[in-house]
């Protein structure tokens, strides 16, 4: 779900704030991919990546790309965080052809009264979000070994309660995979399962100086990402 996102949404207001470069492009498992760059606030800007309006070749590449770095683990199942891990979930489970998949919600839905529920601890947002798993979908995850997946993996915040929240469910988390990481952060919050980390593509964090985003050297990739040769 890309935690600190509705706050950034928020900030950013409309019409959407580009600032110089106005685009930073990424490479995404192979496709290199132009992402607008927008300001924060007076001192931070960010590459977004809003895959729900990315169109169905981009979900079809991201899902294909993440099912071939999974498959040889064999997953039951696959689980996804709202709001913009629905269509990553949806994507990579077309194409492990599994019918079924779970998503985690943010926000208590009618029907999920009494969900298990996990705080999603970012040191980046007051406010305190969560994930909620519906009970009836534990019987998808006892007992099963399972993938997670999401839009952006950033302070890893979201990405710990969700695997805390799988685990509870009796599932054995095999691997947890996004379409970016961004900056570094999510490695200490995700310590020792930050090994299960697959991602297709990497971004840095933006401080502006001299009124352009600059890349903050702390955020670029401290691994760079293998990539299939094509
Ligand atoms: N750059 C980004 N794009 C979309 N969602 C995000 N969540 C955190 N960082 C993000």
């Amino acid at each position: 779900m890309g935690v600190g996102l509705d706050r950034i949404l928020r900030t950013i207001g409309d019409p959407l704030r580009l600032i110089a470069p106005e685009f930073y492009d990424v490479d995404i498992a192979g496709q290199v991919t132009s992402l607008p760059m927008l300001q924060l606030d007076d001192q931070r800007a960010i590459a977004l990546l809003m895959d729900i309006e990315m169109g169905l070749a981009f979900g079809d590449h991201v899902g294909r790309s993440l099912a071939d770095g999974f498959a040889a683990l064999k997953p039951d199942i696959v689980v996804g965080s709202a709001t913009l891990g629905i269509p990553v979930a949806m994507d990579v489970s077309r194409h492990l052809e599994l019918d079924k998949y779970v998503i985690l919600q943010k926000s208590p839905k009618f029907h999920l009264a009494d969900a298990l529920e996990e705080p999603v601890r970012s040191i980046t947002t007051d406010e305190q979000q969560r994930l909620l798993l519906d009970r009836r979908q534990i019987p998808l995850l006892q007992g099963r070994r399972v993938v997670i997946v999401d839009d952006v993996i950033a302070t890893g915040a979201s990405m710990s309660a969700a695997m805390r929240l799988v685990r509870r469910a009796g599932a054995k988390v095999l691997a947890v995979g996004s379409i970016l990481t961004e900056g570094n952060s999510w490695r200490e919050a995700l310590a020792q399962d930050a090994g299960l980390v697959h991602r297709l593509g990497h971004i840095p964090q933006f401080r502006i100086i001299d009124g352009e985003a600059r890349m903050d050297p702390a955020s670029v990739d401290e691994s760079p990402i293998k990539r299939p040769r094509l």
